[in-house]
């Protein structure tokens, strides 16, 4: 029986905006709610050779989360993250450079949706990333027809990159389900303001806001934190 509730792809406005943070944050409230959780990170570049195998930080991150949901201690770490290129570049490069196919069709092949109650996708980079020469991986987000959350990387300039990006979930028929505004990059000039045009200007809820951590490494307490300044209403 299909017990899935909820797919959710976790979008950015770039990429180093947080959204391997809000996602582990994500991943830890729906745990905290006993609810069973899969987390996804399908495509990830840069990784180190550990134990004859290919780890992305993202990836690992994601499998370590998962791996505490009901039924997950097991799942190994390709399938959180099935393709895995060494070099921190964009993908569609990386895939190029290594011979190998970076495709919707290659997605489709190679991700199975796990059985889980939620079923969270972190994507790579912008919404926009290129696949290849001729596909994003926002059109594979398109044909699954998966819901999604932006998080918005807090700067000057990123109210444009937030509304380019709304416009084109919107244009596809896509679900925004809401957004969150990370403070990545440490305090803002005129924060309040900012925030309040895009509570104005997104028509999707502001599932939280998220200060600047402190930490130089972010560990679980400030997962927990971030957890708890998520609002998950529209989840549950
Ligand atoms: N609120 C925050 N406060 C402090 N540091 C943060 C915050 N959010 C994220 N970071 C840090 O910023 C960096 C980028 O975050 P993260 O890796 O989650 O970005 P990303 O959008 O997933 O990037 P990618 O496109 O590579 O997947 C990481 O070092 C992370 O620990
Ligand atoms: C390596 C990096 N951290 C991300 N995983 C990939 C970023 C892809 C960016 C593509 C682009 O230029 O828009
Ligand atoms: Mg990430």
């Amino acid at each position: 029986m299909d017990n899935m509730k909820e797919k959710i792809f976790i979008a950015g406005t770039d990429t180093e905006v947080g959204k391997t943070f809000i996602t582990q944050s994500l991943i830890n409230a729906i745990l905290h709610c006993d609810k069973q959780v899969f987390g996804l990170k399908p495509i990830a570049s840069g990784a180190e050779l550990i134990e004859g195998q290919w780890v992305n930080e993202d990836g690992q991150k994601i499998l370590d989360l998962t791996r505490r949901s009901p039924g997950f201690a097991q799942i190994s770490y390709k399938e959180v993250n099935p393709l895995t290129f060494e070099p921190a570049i964009a993908p569609h490069i990386a895939a190029q450079e290594a011979g190998v196919e970076l495709s919707i069709s290659e997605l489709n092949r190679l991700i199975q949706f796990p059985q889980s109650e939620y079923l969270l996708i972190e994507g790579a980079g912008g919404w926009l990333t290129p696949l290849n020469d001729t596909e994003t991986y926002a059109d594979w987000v398109e044909q699954k027809g998966v819901d999604v959350i932006l998080v918005v990387g807090m700067k000057l300039g990123c109210l444009n990159h937030a509304m380019l990006t709304v416009r084109d979930i919107e244009r596809r028929g896509l679900k925004l389900r809401g957004w969150v505004a990370n403070f990545v990059y440490g305090e803002m000039n005129r924060s309040e303001q900012n925030l309040d045009w895009l509570t104005k200007n997104i028509s999707a809820p502001c599932l939280g806001v998220i200060p600047f951590q402190e930490s130089s490494d972010l560990q679980d307490a400030d997962i927990d934190t971030a957890s708890g300044l998520l609002n998950l209403q529209i989840l549950l």
